[in-house]
């Protein structure tokens, strides 16, 4: 029996079979133990060790601890073989400061890896919601102690692709693509997120948004929706952006295009712009001798008040002219009426959508005599951002008649957007305004 005398004066032989004696005690004397091949470890000599020398056994302890918890022995199971390796030896339990070395060594070794957790995906490589918001939250604070508005000069640029596909090699396939054309579009100190399932977005800068149009560019062919948000009033608003979203609805009148009752997937996957391209060419073109606005004659006629107007069209109409203008940076819209109208109040109840407050206003044709007698309808525009807008431009006499009365009232003109244009190419240029349209006549097939 070995006993608990420090053995100062032993050879070093006896001190190796004094060690491997009490190593074996301790063994023996210590619980069933899931993977026996676990229970040696370099920490269990040098406890041997220490306690043999009479040494302070704390350092000893820890590593113990440490070692047992990278093995996934619990703690109380670990403590359980340090009392045996006592009761072995004949001696009381373990004393306290040997339990504490002990616990702590398990909790550093088991806590560890959590230090080195990121807030990436690791498929992706882009960040998790959590850190998304996380970053939002710090925009928010920045702006409020600066007095600023985030929606002045932040964006939440979303890709989404539609209906996620049912396939999930093909979605992570399409989503690890959009993250990459991300990457590559925004290779600065952006936050770019995956947003499960199936949307990747960013978070940036107002100056960066120019790039969208290069975002959709490099995402054709994949089906996706780029939607760049001007980041709302409140952090709660901005959050509920990057929480997922319900699947989009069937998108075309009567349900299902696939002829057996469900949605229409062809359409459901198709971007606004291409959605409302269809639309336009379904409803609103007309062949036949036409006068138009400015007294000329021509073989067809765009008819925008019947997209405008019309119920699935018109929403379109106010996200895509959103999107092709978010750049320009106004508070309110509008533009000469009656054309100009639904337009404009599209993009307020898009806006409204996505959480930002767009005021939309309407330019008489003529000042009114009575009443308030005012040219421009709606909240004053003196002295705010506006976006003149119409629904055609022929000439581009209606669209520039809008900008003059806006200009007279004290607006801030920042350009003139309209879905097809026709024609008035050095008129509009003249004005000097950034100048945006959706569809060319050869886009619908007329030009
Ligand atoms: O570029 P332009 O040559 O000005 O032509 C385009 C304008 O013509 C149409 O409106 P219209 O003049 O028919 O009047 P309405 O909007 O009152 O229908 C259209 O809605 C535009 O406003
Ligand atoms: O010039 C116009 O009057 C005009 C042309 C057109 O195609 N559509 C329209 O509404 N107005």
């Amino acid at each position: 029996m070995i006993d608990d005398v420090p053995r100062r004066n032993l050879t070093k032989e006896a001190e190796v079979s004094d060690l491997r004696c009490i190593k074996a005690l301790w063994r023996a004397g210590s619980a069933a133990w899931a993977v026996p091949a676990d229970w040696w470890a370099p920490a269990v000599d040098a406890m041997v060790l220490a306690l043999h020398r009479g040494q302070s056994v704390d350092h000893a302890c820890a590593a113990l601890g440490g070692a047992r918890a990278r093995t996934g022995v619990g703690v109380a199971e670990g403590l359980r073989d340090l009392a045996a390796l006592y009761a072995s030896l004949g001696r009381a339990e373990p004393p306290l400061t040997a339990l504490c070395a002990f616990a702590s060594g398990w909790a550093e070794a088991s806590f560890a890896p959590m230090a080195e957790l990121t807030c990436d995906d690791p498929l992706s490589g882009l960040a998790t919601p959590p850190y998304l918001r996380t970053r939002l939250a710090e925009l928010y604070r920045e702006a409020a102690a600066g007095g600023l508005s985030p929606g002045s000069s932040h964006r939440l640029v979303v890709v989404s692709l539609g209906v996620p596909p049912a396939d999930p090699f093909v979605r992570i396939a399409d989503l690890l693509r959009a993250a990459e054309v991300m990457r590559a579009t925004f290779p600065g100190g952006d936050t770019l997120a995956l947003m499960p399932p199936a949307r990747v977005a960013a978070l940036i800068r107002v100056r960066l948004a120019v790039r969208l149009t290069a975002l959709r560019r490099s995402l054709r062919g994949l089906a996706a929706e780029v939607v760049a948000h001007r980041l709302p009033e409140t952090l709660a608003s901005a959050v509920r952006l990057t929480l997922p979203q319900t699947p989009p609805a069937p998108t075309s009148r009567g349900g299902g295009g696939n002829g057996a009752g469900g949605p229409d997937l062809r359409l459901s996957t198709m971007s606004d712009r291409e959605k409302l391209l269809d639309e336009i060419k379904a409803k609103g073109v007309v062949h036949g001798r036409v006068v138009l606005s400015s007294g000329k004659e021509a073989d067809y006629y765009v008819d925008l008040r019947r997209i405008t107007l019309d119920g699935l069209a018109a929403p379109l109409v106010g996200r895509v002219l959103l999107d092709l203008t978010e750049d320009l940076g106004y508070e309110a819209v509008g533009g000469l009426t009656l054309g100009a109208d639904p337009v404009a109040t599209a993009m307020l109840h898009a806006a409204a959508a996505r959480g930002q407050v767009l005021d939309a206003f309407v330019v008489r044709k003529e000042g009114k005599a009575h009443g308030l007698q005012r040219r421009i309808e709606g909240p004053d525009v003196a002295g705010r951002r506006v976006l003149a807008v119409e629904d055609t431009t022929t000439t581009g006499g209606s669209v520039l008649t809008a900008v003059t009365a806006l200009r007279e009232a004290g607006a801030i003109v920042v350009g003139i957007a309209t879905i097809v244009h026709r024609g008035g190419d050095e008129k509009l240029a003249a004005a000097g305004l950034p100048y945006r349209t959706v569809f060319s006549l050869a886009d619908l097939g007329l030009g």
